[in-house]
């Protein structure tokens, strides 16, 4: 059975022509080499359609001595047959090498023109996703995003050069042996023009049954990847819960059906090219018929006949290209269609350029804040603080109270609906989103690592930082004695996401490039929550040093880690419980004072004599 496409898999009618007037918009750039193309393919076509004549003309004048119907030639050409012959042979082969040249330049041109369009369309992708909102990404599979900027743009490359060009030249193929063939002889034309709408019918019904095949076959094929990258991205778990052969089951499921709608279009293909055969020998073999008869009648002579047998195979040819090219434009027009989606989503407001205000001081303050990821869902509500310049906030709560939440806002990944945040005194809407972060320096909870040596981690993001800078950070949290152990030191090679490194090992490099920045706002999301109790103690005196003259918003679950900043928060169902300092909440015998006596016990009492 086919399966029911979800919304994002249905494909479009090919009419809408706004998006085939925006890829022509993007090969504009390009315009002299599209052009080339064409003129090329159409050189080909000409050259294609006089060699039929020149056999005709050779048949006629030089084996039959009779006048060939094409008389435009007669005065070129020699009475003597041998030499006449040789003539003609020589204009057919060079018809036919530059009919070869003319294709090869026509596929260049095409193929080039398309690839730079695609490559500046990657990059206008690229671009544009470093700039859509983070909200953006919280609903839109990481997946779906790899697929446009790769495999969609990769079918509108084959949407310019095996469909619009291809199709552009193949109709003017089309017209040009009919206006040929018309001017040879216009019986034999009208048995060649009807067989065309029976082939046109015939290559419709076959293109219909392929497409619709191949558009499932794909829906399946982009089940079966992401089923594939699911079980291989959480492998351990898909055997610690002795899933395999469910897993198996419903791959072998989905393999099965690919494997049926693939079947479709095999045979459906393997079906098509013989027909195509068998009716272009029936037209042969009508023209074969119509042409003794008229030659019976002396209206035509052999030369034509063969000059049309030759134009026959030539004729059908553009039409079933069509056919086929039709598939190819109609799935390119989906990937067109989620591209420009993806490029009309709208931007960020928050990248908004301009002069970056000058702040007079360090302090964060919210003032009243209400926010929602979505509708009236608040996560935030009524949420006032403030952390003076130089100070340490620590918030603490519940999974889920909305601690990073705030760290999004205070970062202006999101905006909240009611209230306002200032940094410095000033509205963080009126700082551009760019020079805001660069004030901070930020450890979040999760940890981004990307390909490099430990050192070009160190340097992501760095604002001039100095090589004295970067090792003394790395020093200072300990990840110089933990990259010691590794025989490349700092310059050892990080894998992709940081596969060869523990979480631990990570947060060091994110601490420590935090460091290296050098900067009077702290972010510290869990910092030193994945870290061995022996680099924890280490982490956290670096982490003291470090906060001192600071202004710091830093989330810990583990209590022990914030007992000494200036202020705490707790949060509550998004709101703000209780606010002191370590001593005062404890006093206080509420929220603060539970979850000490849930992590700590009866030591939690000890906790108040620091
Ligand atoms: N991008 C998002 N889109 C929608 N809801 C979100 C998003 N991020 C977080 N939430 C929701 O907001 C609430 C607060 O999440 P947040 O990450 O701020 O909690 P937290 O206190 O930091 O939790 P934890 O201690 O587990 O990290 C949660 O209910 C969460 O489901």
């Amino acid at each position: 059975m086919l399966p029911t496409a979800s919304v994002d898999e249905v494909p479009p009618r090919l009419d809408d022509w706004s998006v085939l007037t925006r890829l022509l918009g993007l090969l504009s750039p390009y315009w002299g080499e599209v052009a080339a193309s064409v003129l090329c393919a159409l050189f080909a076509t000409a050259l294609q359609i006089i060699n039929p004549l020149l056999l005709s003309i050779a048949i006629d004048k030089y084996f039959l001595h009779h006048e060939p119907a094409i008389d435009w030639l007669r005065i070129w050409l020699p009475q003597d047959a041998q030499r006449g012959l040789l003539l003609l042979s020589v204009l057919f082969f060079a018809g036919v090498v530059l009919s070869f040249l003319f294709q090869s330049l026509h596929a260049y041109l095409a193929q080039s023109s398309g690839q730079k369009a695609m490559a500046d369309l990657r990059h206008r992708i690229f671009t544009h996703l470093h700039r859509l909102p983070v909200a953006f990404y919280d609903v839109t599979p990481v997946g779906r995003l790899v697929t446009r900027a790769t495999t969609d743009v990769e079918a509108l490359n084959d949407l310019y050069t095996n469909g619009i060009v291809s199709v552009l030249a193949n109709s003017v193929m089309t017209l040009c042996f009919l206006a040929a063939a018309l001017h040879l002889n216009s019986h034999l034309s009208i048995v060649l023009l009807a067989f065309l709408p029976l082939f046109t019918i015939m290559t419709l019904c076959f293109r219909r049954i392929i497409t619709r095949s191949q558009q499932y076959g794909r829906i399946l094929l982009a089940r079966i990847n992401s089923f594939i990258a699911e079980n291989v991205g959480g492998i351990d778990v898909v055997h610690l819960f002795n899933r395999q052969k469910p897993h198996l089951e419903r791959f072998d499921e989905m393999n099965s059906a690919y494997n049926t709608t693939s079947m479709q279009w095999v045979t459906a293909n393997a079906w098509f090219m013989p027909v195509v055969e068998i009716l272009g020998t029936i037209s042969q073999a009508a023209l074969l018929f119509m042409g003794a008869w008229l030659l019976q009648d002396g209206q035509l002579s052999i030369g034509v006949i063969v000059a049309f047998l030759q134009y026959a195979t030539l004729f059908l040819r553009p039409i079933q290209e069509i056919g086929e090219r039709y598939g190819v434009l109609q799935s390119s027009v989906v990937s067109a269609e989620k591209v420009f989606g993806l490029l009309d989503m709208p931007l960020s407001r928050l990248q908004d350029g301009g002069a970056s205000p000058a702040l007079a001081h360090a302090e964060i303050e919210f003032d009243h804040v209400w926010f929602a990821y979505k509708g009236d869902e608040w996560i935030l509500q009524d949420v006032s603080f403030k952390v003076a310049s130089g100070e340490s906030l620590a918030i603490v709560g519940h999974t889920g109270a909305g601690k990073t939440t705030i760290v999004n806002l205070l970062l202006r990944f999101y905006e909240p609906q009611r209230g306002v945040i200032r940094v410095g005194g000033v509205d963080i809407r009126s700082i551009p989103a760019s020079s805001l972060r660069n004030r901070f320096g930020v450890v979040l909870q999760d940890t981004y690592v990307r390909e490099g040596s430990i050192l070009d981690n160190l340097r992501f993001g760095a604002l001039g930082d100095t090589e004295a800078q970067v090792h003394r950070a790395a020093e200072k949290t300990g990840l110089l004695m933990m990259a010691d152990h590794f025989s490349e030191g700092l310059h050892t090679q990080v894998h992709e996401r940081g596969d060869n490194l523990s979480s631990g090992q990570k947060q060091l490099i994110a601490m420590a490039r935090a460091m290296a920045r050098d900067p009077d706002l702290l972010i510290l999301d869990e910092a030193t929550a994945n870290v061995d109790s022996e680099t924890e103690e280490r982490m956290q005196k670096a982490v003291e040093m470090f906060l001192r003259g600071r202004t710091s918003v830093i989330i810990a679950h583990r209590l022990a880690t914030i007992l000494h900043a200036d202020n705490i928060i707790v949060m509550h169902k998004g709101r703000v419980a209780e606010s002191g300092n370590h001593r005062a909440l404890i006093h206080a015998r509420g929220l603060y004072w539970r979850l000490c006596q849930l992590q700590y016990g009866e030591v939690a009492t000890d906790l108040v004599r620091r």
